[in-house]
């Protein structure tokens, strides 16, 4: 299969392993997650749960956008609180909604993933970037703007890439995606992970995620209420009754 022909390049190898305890976020007074404790080992982790569960505010907390109180550590190092200081410790996110420079190339949004690095380093890493995915290579002077969804989202991920994070974080990569483009993205982020770079997955394509995941937590009005393998997800109660049961069907769901 043509994901499988050119390996991760970029990225960390250091198998990066986030211990977060007693987390607690929100916006102002209002607090979101409340004492959330979890780990994001090497591979593959995906957070599900509702709408307004606070998954994004999580990624948002671990991404120093928010504030955040508890203890967050990286590799048994604090995490700092800046973002900037958070990036160049090789954590990157792929926000929801993608926020790339519609005005401006594949290519000149690519750079920007690699701003904190020097020039020779960085056209390096680009040319790694198109290597990696080669359908970007095909369309790197392209106007960001006017690529299909799929082909965004594949920017944005090629964008965090470019600076070689030892964990990278995506808010629903596949929102709006059409089914074989879920696929791809979801298979992206698999080797994402297989080549190194530990992942962690906001993701509201419960069935599909947990297919790609190796782990994965649920999150509820700001609370954790069930994790564990994603094998043993994909058939506790919590998941089959509020996820996969027979009300809530999943249109892309074949029997496994
Ligand atoms: N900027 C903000 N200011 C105030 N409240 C916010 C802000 N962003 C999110 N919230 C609130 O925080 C709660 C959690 O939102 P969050 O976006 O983290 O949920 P989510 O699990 O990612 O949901 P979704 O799947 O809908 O994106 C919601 O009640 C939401 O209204």
């Amino acid at each position: 299969m043509m994901w499988h022909s050119s390996p991760f390049v970029l990225g960390g190898t250091a198998h990066a392993h986030l211990k977060v305890q007693g987390l607690s976020a929100g916006y102002g007074a209002f607090l979101v997650l409340r004492d959330l404790t979890l780990e994001v080992k090497p591979g593959l982790t995906v957070i599900l749960g509702p709408n307004g569960a606070g998954k994004t505010t999580l990624l948002k907390a671990l991404s120093g956008l928010i504030p955040r109180s508890g203890e967050v550590q990286l590799n048994g190092e604090a995490l700092p609180k800046k973002t900037s200081d958070i990036v160049k410790g090789g954590m990157a996110l792929v926000p929801e909604g993608r926020q790339l420079f519609p005005q401006m190339t594949v290519t000149e949004n690519l750079e920007l993933g690699g701003w904190l690095v020097a020039k020779a380093e960085r056209a390096r890493r680009l040319e790694q970037a198109f290597n990696d995915f080669p359908k970007l290579r095909e369309r790197a002077q392209q106007l960001a703007g006017t690529m299909s969804g799929g082909e965004q989202q594949m920017v944005a991920v090629a964008r965090a890439m470019m600076s070689a994070p030892r964990l990278l974080m995506l808010d629903e990569p596949s929102l709006g995606l059409a089914p074989r483009m879920v696929d791809e993205l979801l298979a992206i982020t698999r080797r994402i992970a297989d080549a190194g770079t530990t992942v962690l997955m906001v993701e509201q394509n419960v069935k599909k995620a947990l297919a790609v995941a190796d782990r994965g937590y649920v999150l509820e009005r700001g609370t954790l209420v069930a994790s564990g393998p994603a094998a043993l997800l994909t058939r506790s109660s919590v998941i089959r009754e509020a996820y996969l049961g027979a009300g809530a069907a999943v249109p892309t769901a074949k029997a496994a």
